[in-house]
């Protein structure tokens, strides 16, 4: 019987050939890359590559080797995909950035636009982006705020997409999709609900406590201390404290921000009631031109995958070798497709990077409705 060092020796024989055929196997698929770039015909070739998988695993014996030649065909025709998208983006081939940089947003003459009303943490988000005079308006609901930027009565929106403890706010990735608006900048604001209600108000008097649904989500565990008041989800949290106001009732109070409470002239029942501390939030501003900052530094996607096998590992590929950062995915159900679904990517980079144009390129090529939600 063979010794592990006479096996070894066969193995480095064995695989000295494979590493002259592999890169045999990638000049070839160079050459065909430089016909491609002459020619306008796309990288992607998805009959031959399934014609290919057939003939190699015909080739074999044994589910096992079939299986993994299949594996195996499936992961360097991946390698020459990318090795030609870099030969396409190096010859220019990319035309156009689909986006237009920008040295900087000009926030002194900018009409902004949030959902809620005056105390809305959107508006804390705001000013905080923008500052503290800029030139704003607000509209009800997240959808009202997509409508208003598309046909231009606002420049920007600022609208929640992520807090640090009840995580993505969904109906925001599925308002992206819809409208076609941008990201052009974020910024993070703590948030630090306190429950409020007229003054006088008494913690054994209260039977209703409105807000937002994802704010009361926030304050479970102070509320669940509660179980007997009913919790109604509203628009805002701000609203919640308006619709206190207006009410008179003393049996209702509000999830809020002790801003939103002061604004509406309601007092602090209870400071500070989030589950967990450093509770903060993502904003991110939205506006209805294709435009990204000279500087930006973050990329988020979106695009849908075959429903098979595997396509959502070589779709992830792209960002693994051109050695992008992906730093967040989400999936959203896609509507009229039961169990199939949408994902969103953020990865860090400029739109302007080789790497990113590299990545989009293949990314466009073979996803399902590429669509680049903004480089901020
Ligand atoms: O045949 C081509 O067009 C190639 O570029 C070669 C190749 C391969 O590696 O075999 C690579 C990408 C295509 O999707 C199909 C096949």
């Amino acid at each position: 019987m063979a010794t592990l060092e006479e096996l070894r020796m066969q193995l480095d024989e064995i695989d000295d050939q494979l590493v002259n055929l592999y890169e045999s196997r990638m000049q070839v698929c160079r050459e065909v890359g430089e016909l491609k770039v002459n020619t306008g015909r796309k990288v992607f070739d998805r009959q031959r590559e399934r014609e290919k998988l057939e003939a190699v695993s015909a080739k074999v014996s044994g589910d096992f080797n079939k299986k993994g030649i299949q594996e195996l065909y499936e992961q360097l025709m991946s390698m020459s995909r990318k090795l030609q998208y870099q030969q396409l983006v190096g010859a220019g081939a990319l035309g156009r950035l689909p986006f237009i940089e920008v040295d900087s947003l000009d926030k002194s003459n900018a009409r902004v636009v949030f959902p809620g009303v005056e105390g809305a943490y959107s508006q804390a988000a705001m000013q905080h982006y923008f500052g503290e005079n800029c030139n704003s308006f607000h509209v009800r609901t997240f959808r009202d705020a997509m409508e208003a930027i598309e046909e231009g009565s606002a420049d920007y929106a600022v609208l929640p997409i992520e807090n640090s403890s009840a995580g993505a706010v969904d109906e925001m990735y599925d308002h992206l999709v819809e409208f076609e608006n941008y990201i052009v900048g974020e910024t993070v604001i703590p948030i630090t609900h306190t429950l409020a209600g007229l003054p006088g108000t008494k913690l054994d008097d209260i039977q209703r406590v409105y807000s937002k649904g994802v704010a009361l989500l926030q304050a479970s565990r102070f509320l669940n201390e509660h179980g007997n008041w009913q919790q109604i989800s509203v628009a805002n949290t701000s609203i919640a404290a308006k619709k206190v106001l207006d009410d008179q009732d003393y049996t209702q109070a509000a999830v809020c921000s002790a801003y939103a409470a002061k604004v509406h002239g309601l007092s602090v029942l209870e400071e500070n009631i989030n589950d967990v501390p450093n509770n903060s939030t993502r904003f991110i501003v939205v506006t209805n031109q294709k435009i990204f900052l000279h500087d930006a530094s973050k990329i988020s996607i979106c695009f849908e995958v075959p429903h098979e096998s595997g396509s959502l590992y070589h779709i992830l590929s792209h960002f693994i070798y051109n050695d992008l950062n992906m730093t967040k995915i989400e999936s959203r159900p896609i509507e009229g497709r039961n169990w199939e679904y949408r994902f969103f990517v953020d990865f860090e980079g400029n739109m302007a990077d080789a790497a990113v144009k590299n990545a989009i390129r293949g990314l466009r090529e073979e996803a399902r409705n590429l669509k680049i939600l903004g480089n901020y």
